[in-house]
């Protein structure tokens, strides 16, 4: 499993004095990061016009090291400065742009923008010049690259002051990633991702992008219990806690029970269905972890089923109806650190209404729902993230679109139980069921049924293997 360092706007800056102090200028920084984005650019701009948009920090102070770089290599460059460069190395960079810089009066027509006007040094919404500015050449320009951030963005947040910003192409992520790069809004304006290696150290961090996990196979004696047996409580609805046994199934576990009486016609043969009583389900020794909420229901019986999986004490995944029933004196008599909370966006808010959790953005009610409750949180969404109590937050590559489907999150549930059962500890088991819902997406394409995704989860799998 990889985990790349995603930072703050104040940790990059820490990151950046380190260096500083260590040896490396802050010169050679703009000049790591300009000459990066530059290489990257050459990639696609063979014989294209590139318009460099200059801010006056140094994110304008790379514009200037980028067009330098292109225009030596034979690139056609204009520079178009929105005022003059405010930093000394951004004053030095302009210093070193050895062609006319343009005021931010001239429209530039041109193939490519890269939008140098602001970073991580974001204080305010762009005035209205400088957002007419990057708009109306966007619009000029077939290929739109962002240096660092679009510009308007707030790199800690993903927040967009402006309203509205361009669609990009690219974004160059220079030295490492920040928060923005995964968040929505802003996430979903960034195209493709790359990310431009500064050199830098970074020691601790708030964030990690998690990557393809590295699950093992099971052992070369392992039998169906020792590789991990999972309890499905079945409540109202039985497609939900069908398709969440489906993709249980397919994503490590052994044995795969429905606790419930259904006899629902999707059930398939190779699901083991137990109609007795929860207590006693839940009470077997051999049962590693427990998934409850899909298709529960928020009647009486269904709260009677979640006070049992509380009461086993059993690891659990509380995904849909559970997340509305929960109370915190639930928590009070559980091992809270070895349970799973799947809240999407309207969940979520559920949560920290009952949890009395006052936060902002959806990062910040994670991290405070994982610090309260002390459960792991997989916040679901175009931008998921999996926050747990004195960890970073695991960040993720966005998954496709087409995962708005009705039950996919009954898949996502019953794959991290899976992974539960199968050994992983609960933040493990969260975000590698969430790479793995996500890969499963990826080879799936367009317009896939949650079933589709549930029977596809083993060949996600496989990729890791
Ligand atoms: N970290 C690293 O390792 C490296 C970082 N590098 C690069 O540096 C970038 C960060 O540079 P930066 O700190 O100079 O900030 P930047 O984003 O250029 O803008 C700040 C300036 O704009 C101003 N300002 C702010 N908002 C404004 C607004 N709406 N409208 C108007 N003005 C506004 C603000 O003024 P103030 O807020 O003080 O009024 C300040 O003058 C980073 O994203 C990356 O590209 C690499 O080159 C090297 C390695
Ligand atoms: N636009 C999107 N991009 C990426 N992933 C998405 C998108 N929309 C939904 N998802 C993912 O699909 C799943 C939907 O879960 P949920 O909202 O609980 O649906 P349901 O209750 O119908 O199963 C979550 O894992 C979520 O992260
Ligand atoms: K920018």
């Amino acid at each position: 499993m990889t985990l790349e360092p995603v930072l703050t706007a104040e940790e990059m800056r820490a990151a950046e004095q380190r260096a500083i102090t260590a040896g490396t200028s802050e010169w050679e920084l703009l000049q790591s990061a300009g000459k990066g984005c530059a290489a990257e650019i050459t990639a696609f701009a063979n014989g294209k016009r590139v318009t460099v948009l200059c801010g006056p920090g140094n994110n304008g102070g790379d514009g200037y090291v980028i067009a330098e770089a292109l225009r030596k290599k034979g690139v056609s460059v204009r520079v178009v400065a929105l005022t003059e460069a405010e930093t000394p190395t951004a004053a030095k960079a302009r210093d070193c742009y050895n062609s006319d810089v343009e005021s931010a009066h001239s429209d530039v027509e041109g193939d490519i923008l890269v939008d140098c006007l602001f970073g991580t040094g974001l204080s305010r919404p762009l005035d209205p010049d400088a957002h007419h500015l990057l708009m109306r050449n966007a619009a000029l320009h077939q290929t739109v690259v962002a240096v660092d951030l679009p510009s308007g963005v707030v790199s800690n947040t993903g927040e967009i002051l402006n309203g509205e910003l361009p669609k990009y192409d690219y974004t160059f992520a220079l030295g490492s990633w920040k928060n923005a790069h995964f968040l929505m809004p802003s996430s979903a304006l960034l195209g493709k991702r790359i990310r431009v290696g500064l050199g830098l150290e970074f020691g601790d961090v708030s964030g990690h992008l998690f990557g393809k996990p590295a699950p093992t196979p099971p052992d070369f004696n392992a039998h169906k219990y020792s590789r991990g047996m999972v309890a499905i409580v079945g409540g109202e609805m039985h497609g939900a806690a069908i398709l969440a046994s489906e993709a249980a199934m397919r994503a490590g576990a052994g044995y795969v029970k429905l606790a419930g009486d259904t006899e629902h016609p999707a059930v398939p043969a190779d699901l083991v269905v137990d109609p007795g009583p929860l207590e006693e389900v839940l009470g077997d020794k051999r049962l590693d972890a427990v998934l409850i909420g899909p298709g529960l229901g928020r009647n009486d019986t269904a709260k009677a089923k979640l006070e049992a999986v509380f009461v086993s004490g059993k690891p659990a995944v509380f995904d849909a109806d559970a997340l509305h029933l929960i109370t915190p004196a639930m928590f009070e008599t559980s091992e809270r650190r070895c349970h799973v909370l799947t809240p999407h966006e309207g969940e979520l808010a559920v949560l920290c209404e009952a949890f009395g959790i006052d936060r902002n953005t959806k990062l910040e009610k994670a991290r405070k729902l994982a610090e309260t409750t002390g459960c792991v949180v997989a916040a679901k969404g175009a931008d998921t993230i999996v926050a747990a109590p004195s960890a970073p937050i695991r960040f993720f590559k966005p998954a496709s679109s087409w995962l708005s489907a009705a039950g996919t999150g009954d898949v996502l549930a019953g794959v991290v139980v899976s992974r539960m059962a199968a050994g992983e500890p609960p933040l493990e088991a969260a975000s590698q069921a969430v790479w793995l819902h996500g890969e499963a997406a990826r080879q799936l394409g367009p317009a896939f049924t949650a079933g589709e995704l549930a029977r596809q989860m083993r060949h996600a799998l496989a990729t890791c293997l």
